[in-house]
């Protein structure tokens, strides 16, 4: 058989304009995934509400942040995407769960390299029904339908792996550089908190409240939050910082539901309220900057931040194309051949 490794994320807008946002919005908010509800209401509350007012204001941020070559989060996987390739000897490809580089393309890029063993990475180090889950699905159902003689193998949430929580801990610290902060806020893109419930395997751990996260459970396989309170924690072992210094919250959240608190905007302000003068931001949710950590982050939190009396806003970027990513992504990926 010969093998070969598509890389896939989650996607972006083809260019800032409103109507390329409308579109990336509608086909990623119509994912069942992603919003959790029955197609009647579904269809009713994207098309008939977010549709008609977001990508304005999405197209808004997304010009703030755009590049020369296009989309960061795009241009950003494209390059970790060639530095993996020079770290393997199998053929290397690139996907985005939505938009236009379609995993049905990736998969096929590889078929035409004489490829029938796919090692399939999808780039988010945290499981949730939103972002693995719904690769995973995907690429199932493509397989079935269209490449029926491929064989699919996947790698699962790498978020407790010691040597990614060494590469991610050693990039916050040369980020960081030495310097001493009032605090260092952990932020994770957030998920309604429905959303862990659902993927609980045990049917009746997911508690929510956080206490269920430190309890072991075979639920935390597929548990996001628990998930992300061990990547804090791992972290801010290997940092050494001290407890009442780092903390953890969840940004990005859309529409009434409850999402998984605390809210990052809520937590910046509280903050600067209670007199923090210099923070950092790690945003490990994602491995490449993207709209949430360029404009939602560095923009918006430093905002709001000075607003409420801090004074300096740190953030650190992702891994993105750093060397020690791209090298561990090729570990990976020659211990998967093996
Ligand atoms: C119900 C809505 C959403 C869920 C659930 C959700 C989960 C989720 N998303 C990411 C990673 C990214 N999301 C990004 C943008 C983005 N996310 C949502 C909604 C949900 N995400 C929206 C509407 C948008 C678009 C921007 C906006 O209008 O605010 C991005 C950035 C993409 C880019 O082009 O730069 C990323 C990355 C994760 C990891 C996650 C669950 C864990
Ligand atoms: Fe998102
Ligand atoms: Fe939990």
């Amino acid at each position: 058989m010969k093998k070969g490794v598509l890389l896939v994320n989650l996607g972006s807008p083809e260019s800032p304009s409103p109507q390329d946002v409308k579109k990336y919005l509608g086909e990623f908010l119509m994912d069942e995934r992603v919003i959790d509800i029955p197609l009647i209401a579904r269809t009713a509350l994207v098309k008939g509400i977010i549709l008609k007012t977001r990508p304005k204001a999405s197209a808004a941020a997304y010009k703030k942040i755009w590049w020369d070559e296009g989309s960061p989060l795009i241009v950003i996987s494209e390059r970790l995407k060639a530095k993996v390739q020079k770290e393997v000897d199998y053929p290397v490809a690139l996907a985005m769960r939505y938009g236009s580089m379609t995993i049905k393309k990736g998969i096929q890029e590889l078929v035409d390299q004489g490829v029938d063993e796919v090692f399939l990475i999808p780039l988010y180090p945290q499981f949730a029904m939103a972002t693995t889950e719904t690769i995973l699905v995907l690429t199932e159902e493509l397989r079935q339908e269209h490449f029926p003689n491929v064989k699919i193998d996947h790698l699962p949430a790498f978020y407790n792996k010691p040597d990614y929580i060494e590469v991610l801990s050693d990039s916050v610290k040369r980020h960081l550089g030495g310097k001493t902060y009032d605090h260092i806020l952990f932020s994770y893109h957030g998920i309604p908190e429905r959303h862990i419930r659902k993927s609980d395997v045990t049917k009746s751990h997911c508690k929510i409240d956080g206490s269920c996260c430190v309890t072991p459970s075979k639920a935390h396989e597929f548990c996001y939050k628990h998930q992300c309170l061990e990547v804090t924690r791992l972290v801010a072992e290997k940092l050494g910082l001290e407890e009442g210094a780092f903390s953890t919250s969840f940004q990005s959240r859309l529409g009434f539901d409850p999402w998984l608190q605390p809210y990052t905007d809520r937590t910046i302000e509280r903050l600067g309220l209670a007199g923090v003068k210099n923070m950092a931001i790690i945003t490990p949710a994602f491995v490449s900057d993207c709209l949430e950590t360029l404009e939602e982050i560095a923009m918006e939190g430093q905002e709001l931040f000075h607003e409420v009396g801090g004074k300096e806003f740190t953030t650190v970027p992702c891994l993105n194309d750093d060397d020690s990513w791209s090298a561990l992504l090729g570990k990976w990926i020659n211990n998967w051949a093996k």
